[in-house]
């Protein structure tokens, strides 16, 4: 299904983001103001009668201003008056349950529907919003504090976009980070993603996790009465839906990039090289720069790449990568996964886990709101061993599903589900999880060293 009632609007009533407010500006011969602070507690006497609605307060000082411009300044010339962070609400977010919240809007305007999920990573909004397993949801953050490293071309995960829409609770005033060439705002719009900010995310966060993920729409149209964006939330469906189609590529190709310096921790370079075709079903690009490090050459398939093509490029391993959606949606994919499973090694990760689980007969399941975040425990059963890792998913694997044979790997320790299988007879190893990471940590990465293992085996 593609996103069908975004309508890629005019210029938000915001059209700019400035890094800096006109108030932050050094002011000739007075001193710098250098830092905007919200505060819930009174103001001390320096600051008391600065500050707007009695939380925010401008901080005088003589030290030199801190946040400067580093994105692409010509971007702001010409903009209007700034008005932000006293903005008024100019959207929406209705959910399913009735619920409206009012917001701010950046990036996109228009209307868009999509599932609600939170997202507890405290850095790489720019990772998660190239991800392209969020196809088809918001993404709110629950870390409050937003925007401020701005966005750079190295940290894409894809080549655009999938997700509806972000939802933040404070949005950065400003960008601060060396490798910034663009503000979150302006990236969104150049890309049609609509986000919203100064909504309570904490609260929203709390429904999802007492009630379960929840259908919302978001929009900046003022003529919509939200009687009928509550409908449309009520009459949308992300449940056995296929997504993967529209996120997957359109034609084979190679991949040769590797990941930078700040990976070189795990130098598992192997002395032999590995021919690897990975299933796009929506692959995220750290999957692959990883297994280039681990001395793979890759070959990139579409979701519906015929399995007897790709035994006959006679691979030393398949990887099946994440997607999103509903596993249980796209049976094409899951005979795919069918046809390999057992003729040569296979590694899936994520939405690839699933699709194996169902190609062994197994059953997968919704979860009530999903795993999203860079701090999830998983123990692998086989070491004792914990690492923290990265998830985003909605729905698992139902363990008891599985045939004779199958080991649960690892457990996700917050819930204890099914996290990782293996079942060496088929010489098949598969995470719910995020070994690349990007965003998250970085301790589950020798899984890809596992999977080289697995193909060095299966040469001998
Ligand atoms: N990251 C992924 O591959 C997500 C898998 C699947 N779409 C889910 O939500 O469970």
């Amino acid at each position: 299904r593609k996103h069908p009632l975004l309508t890629p609007g005019p210029a938000s009533p915001l059209p700019s983001f400035p890094n800096m407010l006109p108030q932050m500006r050094p002011l000739p011969s007075s001193p710098a103001i250098h830092a905007v602070h919200r505060r819930t507690s009174p103001a001390p006497p320096s600051i008391r009668g600065l500050g707007q609605h009695g939380r925010v307060a401008l901080v005088r000082t003589t030290a030199p201003v801190v946040c400067r411009s580093v994105a692409s300044p010509a971007a702001n010339q010409g903009a209007p008056a700034v008005e932000r962070p006293w903005k008024l609400s100019d959207a929406r977010l209705v959910l399913e349950d009735g619920s409206v919240w009012n917001a701010k809007s950046f990036g996109a305007s228009g209307t868009q529907v999509g599932e609600v999920v939170f997202n507890t990573s405290l850095t790489g909004y720019q990772e998660i919003l190239t991800d392209p397993s969020y196809a088809g949801q918001f993404v709110l953050m629950t870390n409050p504090h937003i925007g401020n490293t701005g966005v750079n071309s190295g940290d894409e995960e894809s080549i655009k976009c999938f997700l509806g829409g972000l939802i933040v609770r404070s949005l950065s005033i400003c960008t601060s980070n060396w490798r910034c060439t663009e503000t979150l705002d302006e990236y969104l719009r150049k890309r049609n993603i609509m986000g919203i900010y100064d909504v309570d995310t904490r609260a929203i966060t709390r429904r999802l996790r007492e009630d379960g993920s929840l259908i919302g729409v978001l929009s900046t149209d003022q003529s919509l009465k939200d009687k009928e964006l509550l409908e449309m939330a009520k009459n949308w469906k992300i449940v056995g839906v296929d997504l993967i189609s529209d996120v997957t590529c359109d034609a084979p190709y190679e991949w040769v990039d590797k990941t930078g310096s700040g990976w070189e921790f795990n130098d598992n370079q192997s002395s032999e090289t590995f021919h690897v075709v990975v299933y796009d079903f929506g692959v995220k690009h750290n999957i692959l720069r990883r297994l280039a490090s681990y001395g793979c050459k890759i070959t990139v398939v579409p979701a519906s790449w015929p399995a007897s093509d790709v035994l006959n490029l006679k691979p030393d391993g398949v990887l099946f990568s994440n997607g999103p959606g509903d596993p249980a949606a796209v049976p094409y994919a899951v005979k795919t996964v069918q046809e390999i499973v057992g003729k040569v090694p296979v590694f899936g990760i994520c939405m690839g886990h699933q699709l194996i689980g169902q190609a062994l007969g197994g059953k997968t399941f919704k979860m009530k709101f999903g795993h999203h975040g860079g701090n999830h425990p998983v123990r692998d059963n086989r070491t004792g061993r914990v690492d923290i890792s990265a998830q985003n998913h909605n729905y698992a694997v139902d363990p008891e599903s599985l045939p004779e044979g199958v080991q649960v790997t690892h457990i996700n320790l917050n819930d204890q589900s099914c996290a990782g299988l293996v079942f060496p007879k088929m010489k098949l190893m598969s995470l719910q999880y995020h070994p690349e990471s990007s965003p998250g940590p970085h301790d589950s990465d020798l899984a890809f060293g596992e999977f080289v293992e697995l193909m060095k085996n299966n040469r001998l």
